[in-house]
């Protein structure tokens, strides 16, 4: 089992990665400070994995909260649900709140967890690629609202997060693809040696081998770790973690949330931030097709959906949390490995990228 440490202070927390960690009682419980426990899953997830965690939560008064799947359902009635089980079961400050299953169980589980009482413990049970590489690390919580994505949260920090990497193999390789995005990202933010071993092995990450898919976890946590214990509530450097995520959530607000995966959104728009990079000439068409071709390798769409137009990115991308001041900023690369969050653009040159990509 490895561990790494997300540095934060008196916020500080571990995030254990390993295969089979879940049977590991006493380190599960070691974060539960309470005598009370209350599981958030969705009805996926709770047929695969809740029974087995409820085991190991022996000896506590635990309930379940068992919400209806997808990206759909990141709103505010479903985290209504949550609230009126944990007041219908009569919970305390003193609980504990699980997150077991993918980003958006993650994301609303640590909302419901800053707002309950206004503040309870939880814990992050990430189950899918992108949740182990991504979500359950640095406390961005939070549901969408149709005129745009991750519009209603807060920072909360989980205090552990368990990664089990064993519950990627009931993963539909479509998910499997969705993670890899956020695991190209790091590469193309931070770490240009990560991305050529990307290259290298992602037919074998594709396939799950369990000693590769481990270090592409591992290496993912460790950058966004690091990353956000430099800026915790994204005051600066941590928006290069939002690489491809303008354009991508604009094409997830677009398509209504839930047709296009989070991953598949973030994949189609870090193609159209290479190709912006490419446009300013801060990378080479050489460059901007070698992460095109990574993001294609990986199961992954390079283009938005047919039919949306520049116009629609335009309206959508002027939500984007970025903005400030009526200034759309974007993460853009400024060599392989190498992002920057920047207005150094002109609206022409991100209107012909856009244009560029209708179809
Ligand atoms: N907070 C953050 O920093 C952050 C980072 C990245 C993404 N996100 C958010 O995360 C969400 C995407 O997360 P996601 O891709 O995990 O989606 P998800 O939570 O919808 O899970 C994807 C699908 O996989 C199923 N599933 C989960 N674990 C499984 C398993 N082990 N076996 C079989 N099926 C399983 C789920 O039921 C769901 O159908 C988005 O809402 C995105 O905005 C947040
Ligand atoms: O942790 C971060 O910071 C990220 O930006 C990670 C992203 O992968 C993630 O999708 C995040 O939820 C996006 O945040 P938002 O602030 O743009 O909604
Ligand atoms: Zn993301």
């Amino acid at each position: 089992m490895q561990c790494l440490k997300v540095d934060l202070a008196d916020r500080s927390y571990p995030i254990y990665i390993g295969a089979g960690i879940l049977s590991d009682e006493a380190l599960l419980q070691r974060h539960i400070a309470g005598r009370q426990v209350c599981v958030v899953t969705d009805d996926t997830v709770a047929p695969l994995y809740l029974e087995s965690l409820l085991q190991k939560l022996s000896g506590y008064r635990v309930t379940s909260v068992v919400l209806p799947t997808g990206e759909a359902y990141k709103n505010w009635s479903t985290l209504q649900q949550v609230f009126d089980a944990l007041l219908a079961e009569r919970h305390d400050r003193r609980t504990t709140l699980i997150a077991l299953g993918g980003g958006v169980i993650g994301d609303m589980t640590g909302f419901a967890a800053a707002c309950y009482q206004r503040g309870v413990d939880f814990i992050q049970v990430p189950t899918t690629l992108l949740s182990q590489v991504d979500s359950s690390v640095g406390g961005k919580t939070g549901i969408n609202h149709p005129a745009g994505k991750n519009m209603l949260g807060a920072f909360y920090q989980p205090k552990a997060v368990l990664i089990d990497t064993d519950s990627l193999r009931t993963l539909p390789e479509r998910e499997v693809s969705a993670g890899l995005a956020e695991i190209v990202k790091y590469g193309l933010i931070r770490d240009a040696d990560f991305l050529t071993w990307l290259e290298q092995n992602m037919a074998a990450l594709r396939a799950l081998d369990a000693a590769l898919v481990t270090y592409a976890i591992e290496r993912s946590c460790a950058i966004k770790a690091e990353v956000v214990a430099a800026d915790e509530r994204e005051g600066g450097v941590r928006a290069i973690l939002n690489l491809g995520h303008t354009f991508g959530h604009a094409i997830e607000a677009h398509q209504g949330y839930g047709s296009w995966l989070h991953g598949e959104a973030v994949g189609a728009g870090m193609a159209m931030a290479l190709d912006l990079s490419c446009r300013l000439g801060w990378i080479t068409d050489a460059e901007r097709d070698r992460g095109v071709a990574l993001i294609s390798a990986a199961g992954l769409p390079t283009v938005p959906p047919k039919g949306m137009v520049a116009a629609d990115f335009e309206r959508l991308m002027s939500v984007d949390k970025k903005v400030l001041d009526g200034q759309l900023r974007l993460v853009l690369l400024r060599g392989m490995g190498e992002a920057v969050v920047t207005a150094e653009f002109t609206a022409d040159a991100l209107r012909q990228c856009l244009v560029g990509f209708e179809q």
